[in-house]
């Protein structure tokens, strides 16, 4: 079908569909439950609590055909140039799987190899050594994917480390995180991949004067020359390349962090979980494709119901840092408002993303999810199995989760307005079996498919992030100001500026 009429099939579904209730959804079609679920490994996702329907699905699977969807994964894997502003591939799938064809994505997946074998020796040595403690230091996708990973995957720590993070330039953050530690028994890994980055530059300095030297820096960077000027002896130094993007980096050496925690063995699973996505992504038809169908929906979600943010409730303590990690993988691949080939997409894309661990965050915003006036699209994400023997607790934890997914769907009606829930809020709701690397890992390839998956959808480029740049240049103007040397500033951050020198 031709695109415009596309459109149009999609326009007259929301329109069909604007009144309609989940309740009455599930209702009338007693296999939804079932036909809306897709599993895929350790992951099933149930999407039987959207608010969509079987030939809304279908149009939605036209309009993925129409834009190529399985050429644009295909051309993601093989190594296309997807990133067009910076005219470079971003072949984080070469990172753990072979699936790219053709020479790029081949020196790809070898020089990953290579980097890793160098990763598991260096895990080696400092597990032989007197080290107690690793700081990394990162920010952006330097540090959001480890902190997740290693906070995720604590049960699969053997404690031979203690891994601490700091990424903020707040001196408070890395004042408390060195507070109590050995310099004689602590390393720290730079990662950067500029080695440009003001505040891991600025703590990484910090700390190496700390450490006393670089004899225990390790550094992880795409700019090798400039991590070794800083004082990283080469050997120390791990590669990372410009073709992986920052937020799509933990499975490089970015993940030092991560081995370090978990260990090579613990690595190599979370990056099979992801392998084993990156497979199903690539060759799963569209109907059945769940990275495909997760960024459908939150396209129909954005589009079609106008919904403006998305929120994600891991219900399970471990993934706590879900939340500002995929803040950084949905809101910095999809936050523009220009297409690759310059037009305005006409339709809105990012939404915000934010959320926080159930069931503790029941207690906090929930409130504004089941009576705000704003419809807020969930993720909830369980767990089946959990890794402590604390039976009670978990039943309560998944008894609470799937009671938030039902009640945000179906509503309550009462005869006191206070008391009515007006429900309709949808959600998706995945399960994985357990929490392990491996499924850790195909959760989390999961979203990086669907995020690409939805900037085919909106023409829009994932991979670059133009907008962080006016407010690191303007900081930069603004810092001889704040030392007293020359004025820079409008004249509110001048007056501002005043204010703070004022009261030094
Ligand atoms: O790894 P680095 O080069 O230090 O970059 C760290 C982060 O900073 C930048 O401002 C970008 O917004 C992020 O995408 C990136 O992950």
């Amino acid at each position: 079908m031709a695109g415009e009429a596309l459109v149009r099939q999609f326009l007259d579904h929301a329109e069909r569909l604007a009144g309609a209730r989940i309740p009455d959804l599930v209702a009338e079609d007693p296999a939804r439950a079932a036909s809306m679920a897709l599993r895929v490994g350790p992951v099933y996702a149930s999407f039987a609590r959207q608010r969509i329907d079987a030939p809304t699905l279908a149009t939605l699977g036209e309009l993925a055909g129409h834009v190529r969807l399985s050429l644009a994964l295909r051309a993601l894997v093989d190594g296309a140039e997807v990133n067009a502003s910076e005219g470079r591939p971003a072949l984080h799938t070469a990172l753990r799987s072979d699936l790219g064809r053709g020479e790029v994505a081949g020196r790809a997946h070898a020089d990953a190899l290579a980097a890793r074998e160098r990763m598991a020796g260096l895990v080696a040595s400092l597990r032989e050594s007197g080290v107690t403690d690793v700081v990394n230091i990162g920010i952006g996708g330097s540090d959001l994917g480890p902190r997740l990973v290693v906070d995720a995957l604590k049960d699969f720590n053997d404690g031979r480390f203690r891994v601490h993070f700091v990424s903020n330039v707040d001196g408070s953050e890395v004042q408390h995180a060195l507070r109590g530690l050995d310099p004689a028994r602590t390393a720290a890994i730079l990662v950067s991949k500029s080695f440009g980055t003001q505040e891991t530059l600025l703590n990484g300095a910090l700390v190496r004067d700390w450490l006393g030297g670089g004899e225990r820096l390790y550094a992880v960077s795409a700019n090798v020359p400039a991590a070794e000027a800083f004082g990283v002896d080469p050997a120390r130094v791990l590669p990372m390349w410009d073709w992986v993007g920052g937020r799509y980096s933990l499975w490089s050496a970015v993940g030092f962090a991560i081995a370090l925690a978990v260990g090579m063995d613990g690595f190599e699973a979370l990056l099979a979980g992801a392998a084993g996505m990156d497979a199903h992504a690539v060759e799963a038809p569209l109907d059945a494709n769940l990275p495909i169908r997760h960024a459908l929906v939150a396209v129909w979600n954005r589009n079609a119901l106008g919904l403006p943010t998305q929120a994600v409730l891991p219900y399970d303590q471990r993934l706590a840092h879900l939340p500002a990690y995929l803040q950084q993988l949905v809101m910095e691949s999809l936050g523009k408002s220009v297409r690759s080939d310059g037009r305005a997409p006409g339709v809105a894309t990012v939404p915000v993303v934010w959320g926080g661990a159930g069931t503790t965050a029941q207690h906090s915003f929930f409130q504004a999810l089941h009576q705000g006036t704003d419809v807020v699209p969930a993720d909830f994400i369980g767990v089946v199995r959990p890794a402590h023997g604390y039976r009670g607790n978990h039943d309560a934890l998944l008894a609470n989760l799937l009671a938030q997914a039902e009640s945000l769907g179906n509503g309550h009606a009462a005869d006191d307005p206070q008391k009515t829930y007006p429900g309709n809020r949808p959600s998706t709701l995945f399960l994985l079996d357990e929490l392990t690397p491996h499924s850790l890992g195909a959760l989390l390839a999961m979203y990086e498919h669907s995020v690409y998956a939805q900037s085919v959808l909106w023409g829009i480029n994932a991979f670059d992030q133009w907008g962080v740049e006016l407010g690191k240049r303007i900081a930069g103007e603004l810092l001889p100001a704040l030392r007293g040397e020359g004025e820079a500033g409008d004249v509110v951050t001048r007056a501002l500026l005043e204010e703070i020198r004022a009261r030094r």
